[in-house]
């Protein structure tokens, strides 16, 4: 049996439909009804039941965005870098092995040379650098908790996007924001995102860090023209004229937009699909709420 936190949330939400579709076994444990951020509680749990593995897409994202953690700062850090570790604990005293979800936004920016940041670089858009949200800042922390945690993928996920019309779908939030910030970003389609961070479970590829984004890079005009294309959305799109106008009217924290290499992942022989390719496909068989 898989254990999974947070399965009723949006990522969640993603690993429970891969599991009925795959027909595997998996529980979706919520805090009503077992208090898993309860450390003596939730090892207690993973020793009575014994997953064969444990997946943690539980954590504090602020909705509608993460503007929202500026105002939530307790909750936000207990979720994003207290309970990483709680679980680590846990997972590490009942010997089950695991997987994070962390997430992209702890870099800004591309590496010096253009290229997309490896799981060798350093976050740079974190606490230490006092450059990043609240939320990014506690996500790189969730990371520093876990160094050195035995038996654990981190998996950074980024800008989810999918066909299905939603408030969390950065492919809605384009459709919806009265203007919209240039920007260049890689990212990752959400149903791709779960099957690759599962499968580095069933084929037991080696533990540690992996970017998990579409392999490339899109800019908003690029996902602006795919819109477009595809016909799902025609509005005259308005942009700011430059992020300080961004910060002024629409935005209460700094942003991540970054690039990153998704080669570690492909290395091990998992892939997901370029991602424009991804976007177009996303967008073909758009599904309206
Ligand atoms: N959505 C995004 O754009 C991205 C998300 N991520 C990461 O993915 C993870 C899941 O995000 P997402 O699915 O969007 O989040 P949601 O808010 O949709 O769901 C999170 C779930 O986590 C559980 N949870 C446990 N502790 C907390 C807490 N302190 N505050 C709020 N919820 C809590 C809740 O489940 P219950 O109460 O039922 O147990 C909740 O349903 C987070 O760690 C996030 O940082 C990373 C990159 C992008
Ligand atoms: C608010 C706003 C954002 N944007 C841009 C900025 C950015 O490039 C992109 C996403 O910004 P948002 O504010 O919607 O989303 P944000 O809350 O920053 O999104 C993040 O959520 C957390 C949970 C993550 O971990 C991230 O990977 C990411 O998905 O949209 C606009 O173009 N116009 C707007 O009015």
């Amino acid at each position: 049996m898989i254990l999974l936190l947070g399965g009723s949330g949006y990522v969640g939400s993603a690993y429970q439909a891969l599991f009925q579709r795959k027909g595997i076994a998996y529980r979706n444990l919520r805090r009503a009804e077992v208090d898993y951020t309860h450390p003596a509680t939730l090892t207690e749990f993973l020793r009575r039941e014994r997953p064969e593995f444990l997946i943690n897409a539980a954590g504090y994202t602020g909705k509608p965005n993460v503007d929202a953690c500026e105002l939530h700062k307790t909750e936000c850090l207990f979720g994003n870098a207290v309970f990483p570790g709680l679980v680590a604990q846990a997972c590490a005293a009942a010997g089950i092995p695991w997987g994070h979800v962390s997430s992209g936004c702890i870099y800004t920016g591309e590496r010096p040379d253009g290229s997309g940041f490896t799981e060798t670089d350093a976050p740079n858009f974190t606490f230490r650098q006092n450059n990043c949200s609240f939320y990014s800042g506690t996500k790189a922390l969730g990371e520093d908790v876990l160094a050195g945690a035995p038996d654990v993928f981190i998996w950074r996920l980024r800008i989810p996007f999918d066909h299905v019309e939603n408030p969390r779908n950065y492919l809605t939030k384009l459709m919806r924001y009265p203007r919209l910030l240039e920007a260049t970003n890689s990212i990752s389609q959400l149903h791709e995102f779960v099957a690759a961070t599962f499968a580095c479970w069933e084929q037991r590829i080696p533990f540690g860090t992996y970017n998990v984004t579409n392999p490339g890079r899109v800019t908003t005009h690029e996902v602006v023209a795919l819109i477009r294309e595809s016909g799902v959305c025609e509005k005259d799109f308005q942009f700011f004229a430059s992020e300080d106008e961004f910060m002024h009217v629409a935005a209460k924290t700094p942003r991540s937009n970054c690039v990153m290499d998704s080669a570690k992942l492909a290395a091990a022989g998992i892939t997901l699909t370029e991602v424009h390719t991804a976007i177009a496909a996303a967008l073909r068989s758009w599904q309206r709420a």
